[in-house]
């Protein structure tokens, strides 16, 4: 018994010496990369390099053409320069505003009738509509054992993780994964948008269990039940939800589902796909994408960035408050060191986010109702002064509007849904975005896409072990 400790306890010394040594290494490795590897600005302009893509004016290259989605931020007077104007966004042609604002009017789901339009690039008729509903019904179940086999027995902090090997782990069920051909992957693609809302919510129960050590439910979905619905359903241990819950879950699905081809998620989708792979490989290089917090991510990162603001700011109804800790944010010296006003901020958009008006808009009531109007106007005083302050701290003008991810967080907070759901249920919505563009990068896109980079490091003679 004591040898065995003894044993133990040596076992256990040499393992924590062993992670001294590695994070020792690493860290002096750290920081002789962050000296060496870097390349002076000075020499991406010589060569005029379209670093992350933009151009000069920040406009991003053009690398392809789509029908899918169009997004509209600014544009040119006749002398070329660029104008900021209000956001548009259409879905196939279509603004999304009047999508978002029919479903209002007439008190019903949209998310399944957008999933059809950018798939299929029409409206549905009300027959093809209950058509293609009963189809992705008949998807919502997980094949036999995927939920035991690939879920449970891997719980993850991140469900977007999880979400992405679940994506991947799903070609092992598919009887015919490698096919391209368009037929087979709208196929895969009905079968994924199906599948995603319990993808998430089984996720998300995993680490609730795993890690909270709170009872798993597992609540089958239900064919006959919306995207939003199912959600719902399969997130909240009774299972039950009200109806305007669902219908206010459903607005912010539409909302999320498409937004043209450059976002960094959507051209990660057309980047996988031009290489010819599968299904699962494109759409689970998509989640990796979305998950960061200068994309999908950040609707967690503004609940997280929130939290932080509540724990540093004394009285968040004091403004002065809430701008010295935003100017501390700035200077990379508050939250999480970034410098960056999480939900703020758009590569194309400038005056205005057609989706944060219409999310805003959603916060708006829900805080009346709920009596968080405090919390709103936090949010509402980010939105209004970002700008201000970005200009006050960094000497530039830049135009900051408040992006989707600024009050999705707030609406799915006040609808007491978890945050660590929030950029899955992104993901979800944006699926059919996702898989209308590989599509369409199938379809009509038809080249590997292979940029450029430009070699800067001087060739060497190289050296044998003996001689270094
Ligand atoms: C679904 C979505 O993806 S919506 C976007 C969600 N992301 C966020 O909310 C994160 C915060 N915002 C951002 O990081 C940026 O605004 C982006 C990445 C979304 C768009 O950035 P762009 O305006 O296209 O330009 P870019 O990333 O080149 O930024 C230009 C400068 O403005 C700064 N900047 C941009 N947005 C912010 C912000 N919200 N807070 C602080 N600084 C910002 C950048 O740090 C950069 O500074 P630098 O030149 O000193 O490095
Ligand atoms: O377009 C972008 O760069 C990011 C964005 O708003 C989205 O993908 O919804």
């Amino acid at each position: 018994m004591s040898d065995n400790y003894e044993a133990f306890t040596t076992e256990k010394e040499r393992l924590i010496d062993r992670l001294s040594e590695e994070k020792a290494f690493c860290m002096s490795k750290a920081r002789e990369l962050n000296r060496t590897d870097i390349i002076p600005d000075s020499l991406y302009i010589e060569k005029d390099v379209k670093r992350g893509l933009r151009n000069a004016n920040g406009t991003g290259v053009i690398v392809g053409l789509t029908k899918v989605g169009e997004v509209i931020g600014y544009e040119f007077d006749p002398q070329g320069n660029k104008i900021a104007i209000d956001g548009k966004l259409y879905y196939r042609g279509y603004d999304v505003e009047d999508i978002f604002n029919n479903c209002v009017q007439e008190n019903r789901f949209g998310f399944e009738e957008v999933t059809y339009l950018l798939l299929f690039g029409e409206l549905p008729t009300k027959s093809e509509l209950a058509e293609f509903n009963t189809m992705l019904g008949s998807k919502r179940e997980l094949p036999r054992g995927f939920a035991r086999d690939m879920i449970l027995t891997a719980p993850s902090h991140s469900i977007m993780n999880k979400l992405a090997r679940s994506v991947l782990a799903m070609y092992s069920y598919d009887d015919n994964p490698d096919d391209t051909s368009v037929e087979n992957v709208l196929r895969q693609s009905l079968s994924l948008i199906g599948h995603f809302p319990a993808l998430i919510a089984y996720g998300y129960q995993a680490k609730r269990s795993s890690f909270y050590n709170e009872s798993l439910h597992l609540h089958n979905p239900i064919p006959e039940l919306t995207t939003a619905e199912n959600i719902l359903r399969m997130l909240r241990p009774t299972g039950e939800y009200t109806d305007i819950e669902a219908k206010l879950l459903d607005l912010s699905l539409i909302l999320h589902a498409e937004h043209g081809g450059g976002n960094n998620s959507t051209f990660a989708t057309h980047l996988v796909s031009s290489s010819g792979t599968d299904t699962y490989s494109a759409i689970a290089a998509a989640v990796g994408a979305l998950k960061g917090p200068k994309h999908g991510g950040a609707n967690i990162a503004v609940i997280n960035m929130m939290h932080d603001l509540y724990q540093n700011v004394k009285d968040i109804t004091n403004e002065s408050q809430i701008e010295d800790y935003l100017v501390k944010v700035l200077r990379g010296e508050a939250n999480d060191h970034s410098g960056l006003i999480y939900g703020l901020g758009h590569a194309i958009y400038t005056i205005s986010d057609p989706r944060a008006i219409l999310l805003k808009g959603m916060a708006k009531k829900l805080a009346e109702s709920k009596g968080l109007e405090d919390a709103f106007h936090v949010y509402e005083f980010i939105e209004s002064q970002g700008a201000a302050l970005y200009k006050e701290v960094k000497g530039i003008d830049k135009p900051m509007p408040a992006n989707v991810d600024l009050y999705s967080g707030f609406v799915y907070r006040a609808l007491n849904i978890p945050v660590d759901i929030a950029t899955p249920l992104f993901a979800t919505a944006r699926l059919s975005g996702w898989c209308a563009h590989r599509l369409e990068e199938i379809i009509t896109g038809r080249r590997l896409m292979r940029p450029a980079y430009n070699g800067v490091q001087p060739y060497l003679n190289y050296v044998p072990i003996q001689n270094r």
